[in-house]
């Protein structure tokens, strides 16, 4: 199926899903001097409860934590949504090395890692009906960059080594994903996409400005991570990001001038 290599990667998403060249895909390149501010624009409200924490898992394309959404106690609301959307879940793309893992760029610029926190519009009942919905989904992006050590990041990274072939999972408790989150919760939005496949056409972008820490020592710890099964021949789970796609008209709006 599909994946992140030549003859499975995001060129040939298409055959399967050609919604891939879709008017309102993901991730894109943001070009700070072309987004519009817009004064309009709320500060996000991200409110999370630790307690809805689950599980910790590897899907075979990326790290997830998954939450319990069955009540509103973890959630976004105001930025540039209304209403009020549910965490799902979060995770990650990186790359081989730390120059490149982020799927939005910067003008032109690569971060080594990109956190995506995924939230879903209850005015659906849910996650599954509203993520195909024009309206369904808000992620929240955080660019990672190389600094120091981030405390935060460890609690996940400890639990990669009994997750490390696609399809482990374990239970993983009373994690806070807000000390994950930047200080600063200025952010740029535009209608998009999920970056993997189904890459249905459901997502309001809003990525921070401010990057959070990590060590290259953490980062290679996310190299560690396989693609592959238990059994199966080992296959580092690296570059498992999609690249800018086009803007097709779209404007970036940003939340700061
Ligand atoms: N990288 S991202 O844009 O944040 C992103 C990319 C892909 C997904 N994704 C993949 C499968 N699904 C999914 C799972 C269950 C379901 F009922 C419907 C889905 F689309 C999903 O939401 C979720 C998030
Ligand atoms: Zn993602």
């Amino acid at each position: 199926s599909w994946g992140y290599k030549p003859n499975n990667g995001p060129q040939k998403w298409v055959e399967n899903f050609p919604i891939a060249d879709g008017v309102r895909q993901s991730p894109i390149d943001i070009v700070p001097g072309q987004a519009s501010y817009d004064a309009g624009l709320k500060p996000l409200t991200l409110k999370y409860d630790p307690s809805t924490c689950l599980d910790i898992l590897n899907n075979g394309h990326s790290v997830q934590v998954t939450f319990a959404d069955d009540t509103d106690s973890s959630s976004l609301t105001d930025g540039p949504i209304s209403g009020l959307y549910r965490l799902k879940q979060f995770h990650f793309h990186w790359g081989a090395s730390d120059s490149k893992g982020s799927e939005h760029t910067v003008a032109g610029t690569k971060y080594p890692a990109e956190l995506h926190l995924v939230h879903w519009n209850t005015k659906y009942t849910s996650f599954s009906e509203a993520a195909s919905k024009p309206d369904g989904l808000a992620v929240v992006g955080v660019f990672l960059k190389i600094g120091g050590e981030n405390p935060n990041l460890q609690k996940l990274l400890d639990a990669f080594d009994t997750i490390k072939s696609k399809g482990k999972q374990t239970s993983f408790e009373n994690f806070d994903p807000s000390t994950l989150l930047p200080g600063c919760l200025d952010y740029w939005t535009y209608d998009g996409s999920l970056t993997t496949p189904p890459l249905y056409e459901s997502v309001t972008w809003i990525v921070c400005k401010e990057p959070i820490s990590t060590s290259s020592a953490q980062m290679a710890k996310f190299r560690t991570l396989l693609f592959s099964a238990d059994g199966a021949a080992q296959d580092c789970m690296v570059d498992n990001y999609r690249p800018p796609q086009p803007l097709k008209g779209r404007t970036v709006r940003a939340s700061f001038k």
